[in-house]
């Protein structure tokens, strides 16, 4: 198993281009926030737009609206029990992040099949939480889309019936192949297997475990993908960033709260870039 160490993802790190403008970092939507988990997917949001992600939207409930545009006015806002506003809203972005608290219910149904018929092969789709569940609760069509799944153990059981206390790497990548999807297994030594290739996570810390933590980072993974050269650069640096943030928080926060994580991320983006000391001026 390859190793995310900090020098790969030195290497991984783009570099901003004087002539560019929000168009050349991407455009990210996350979709997810039924009427009690609005959080998930603001935490997602938030964390894709401090990615530096060029333009970010959120499809969510309704009755979330208003707490969005208030915790992160970078971002813009879709209802996504419309129907035909979600698929105008999932045709022209780079990577939809699908189910930070979706919800299992009727309307987050329809939003996951709404998503998984509107979305192209050129574009990435990440799914987790809820997503998670009704991709495996569900009759859905496979979706053209490079598929990323982001399962925690428990969410990695329901897709695979694998049990957290059985884990081989050979037997996961023959699952992620049967999946045709880039796994992104989370745990406290997070595995990604992607392609050929399997990569474990070399930081991240018990201060971690509390809830919104995934969201966090489906987020991240969200605002990373198209800025990297590669889907697989994208992934790697943003789990691997996740937590070294955490790490590096943990040494003075019992508890390394999403948020706060979130808040580093453009901080520790430019600790990693090839350019660290540049002006612009
Ligand atoms: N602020 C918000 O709005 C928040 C909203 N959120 C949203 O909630 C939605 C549901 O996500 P979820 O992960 O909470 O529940 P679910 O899919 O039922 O999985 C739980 C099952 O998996 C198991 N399990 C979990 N981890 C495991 C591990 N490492 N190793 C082993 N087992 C593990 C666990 O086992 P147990 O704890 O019972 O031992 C249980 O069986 C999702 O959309 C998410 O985005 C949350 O992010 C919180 C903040
Ligand atoms: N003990 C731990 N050590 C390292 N990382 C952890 C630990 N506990 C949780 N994490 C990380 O926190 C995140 C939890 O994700 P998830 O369970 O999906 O959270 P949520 O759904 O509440 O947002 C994963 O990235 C996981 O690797
Ligand atoms: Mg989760």
């Amino acid at each position: 198993m390859d190793r995310i160490t900090k020098e790969k993802v030195r290497t991984f790190m783009p570099t901003r281009n004087p002539n560019s403008y929000k168009g050349s970092y991407g455009s990210v939507l996350l979709v997810g926030g039924n009427e009690n988990m609005g959080g998930a997917i603001i935490l997602a949001a938030s964390a894709a737009v401090y990615s530096g992600a060029g333009l970010v939207t959120v499809a969510t409930h309704p009755s979330n609206k208003s707490a969005l545009h208030a915790r992160l006015p970078e971002a813009m806002f879709v209802d996504m029990t419309d129907t035909n506003a979600l698929k105008q809203h999932v045709e022209p972005v780079d990577i939809i992040v699908l189910g930070p608290g979706l919800g299992r219910g009727e309307i987050s149904k329809n939003v996951l099949q709404t998503v998984y018929q509107s979305v192209s092969s050129h574009q990435t789709l990440l799914v987790d939480g809820d997503g998670i569940y009704l991709h495996v609760n569900e009759e859905v069509p496979e979706p053209s889309a490079t598929l990323i799944l982001t399962p925690h153990l428990g969410e990695w059981r329901t897709l695979t019936g694998l049990s957290p206390d059985d884990q081989y790497d050979n037997v996961n990548m023959d699952h992620a192949k049967k999946l045709n999807a880039i796994v992104v297994l989370k745990k406290s030594r997070t595995e990604i297997y992607c392609d050929e290739e399997t990569w474990e996570n070399t930081t991240g810390n018990p201060s971690m475990s509390t809830g919104g933590m995934g969201d966090a980072l489906a987020g991240m993974i969200g605002g990373f993908v198209p800025q990297f050269d590669t889907i697989k650069e994208g992934v790697l640096s943003a789990v691997y960033l996740h937590s070294y943030i955490a790490d590096d928080l943990s040494l003075t926060q019992y508890v390394t709260l999403p948020t706060k994580i979130i808040e580093q991320i453009p901080t520790v983006m430019k600790e990693f870039t090839k350019d660290q000391n540049r002006r612009w001026i």
